[in-house]
């Protein structure tokens, strides 16, 4: 029966991450990626090499070999029929995310208590964007320019890629199929980290290019709500809006803002994290200042009954609080990396 192992190697100068497969051909070593792979087009070169057993004996001495799976926490399983992988806490806590987009699906916390809206009626057929989880909207939000609405990111398989303990990572990088809708070398990594309470969910851009790479962001999270009418989302008083529906820009005069109808706003992000406050208990919403707006959308009840994917009364329990950066691309020149997260506590 064929074994897999994963090892980490910590070294000076970084960090290899191999996976150690038997096979009736013999035992070969791949080396899936280092810890910079996404800043050196060198490096890059080298993920999917193998090296035959033969070979490991003459390893450099003082190499560190430490097996990762056996206490790794992450388990591969198949959700409604699409491979994904789930990450979780010796305390319970749980995040499952889709190859497919590297698509948040479930984050549940040691209580039982689902976090986030999942549509019961999302398509899963490993092409379709996945309506609720956390999409990853990238290069371009909405349907501002040329690409797909909301970029290609979420419409693509990812790769699983070692990470720290309480984490869980996936890579995405140009191909055929990406540079034939966006000429650009770039290389994606999304990481999902646990702690109690918490999930923090992470996108490194690297550019690979020799050209500036120009991209816009959200990190589109479907928050989970008991009932939209009584919830409530503090922390945009005073905070630029435009409303997108109406084309009005205003500041935010309300203390809190509530959901009586469809909603489509995105906002000047405030410095400190949001409140989305419900009778049953407070998350807090921060993100990182790379992400200059924060959007926030629920389709109300008519655009919800028009949504295929989305029952007629979905809007009741999700709010969309998304951590974005789109009212100014970003720019990275050749070589050069970004980040941008979003953090969700349990209050
Ligand atoms: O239906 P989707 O392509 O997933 O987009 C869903 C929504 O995303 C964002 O929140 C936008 O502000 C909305 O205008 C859009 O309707």
């Amino acid at each position: 029966m064929p074994i897999t192992i994963a090892i980490r190697i910590d070294k000076a100068g970084g960090n290899f991450f191999f996976m150690l497969q038997t096979s009736p051909g013999g035992i070969f070593l791949n080396l899936i990626s280092d810890s910079d792979f996404m800043t050196n087009p060198r490096r890059r070169q080298l993920v999917g090499m193998q090296i035959r057993h033969d070979d490991m004996h003459s390893a450099p001495n003082g190499l560190r070999v430490l097996p990762r799976i056996g206490g790794m926490p992450i388990q591969p399983l198949q959700f409604r029929g699409q491979p994904a992988l789930a990450l979780t806490l010796p305390a319970g806590d749980r995040a499952v995310v889709a190859l497919h987009g590297a698509h948040l699906l479930s984050w549940t916390t040691a209580d039982g208590t689902e976090r986030i809206y999942l549509s019961p009626e999302a398509l899963f057929d490993g092409k379709s964007a996945i309506r609720g989880g956390i999409p990853v909207c990238w290069p371009q939000f909405n349907v501002r320019g040329s690409l797909p609405k909301h970029g290609f990111a979420r419409n693509l398989p990812w790769q699983a890629t070692p990470a720290a303990d309480g984490q869980l990572a996936m890579t995405l990088r140009d191909d055929g199929a990406t540079r034939a809708m966006w000429p650009h070398a770039f290389g994606l990594q999304l990481t999902v980290a646990l702690a109690p309470r918490q999930l923090r969910i992470t996108l490194d851009v690297a550019n690979t290019d020799a050209a500036p790479l120009s991209f816009a962001l959200a990190l589109h999270s479907y928050l989970r709500v008991d009932d939209i009418a009584h919830a409530r989302l503090e922390g945009l008083h005073g905070a630029p809006c435009w409303d997108s529906l109406r084309d009005l820009r205003y500041a935010e005069t309300a203390e809190a803002l509530r959901f009586t109808a469809e909603f489509d706003s995105v906002y000047t992000a405030p410095a400190a994290p949001l409140k989305l406050v419900q009778p049953s208990g407070t998350l807090q919403i921060a993100q990182s200042i790379t992400c200059t707006e924060t959007v926030v959308w629920n389709p109300g009840a008519a655009l919800s009954a028009k949504l295929a994917d989305m029952p007629d009364d979905g809007y009741r329990h999700m709010l969309c609080v998304e951590a974005a950066r789109i009212d100014d691309n970003v720019t990275l020149l050749p070589g050069a990396q970004w980040q941008a997260w979003q953090e969700l506590t349990v209050l």
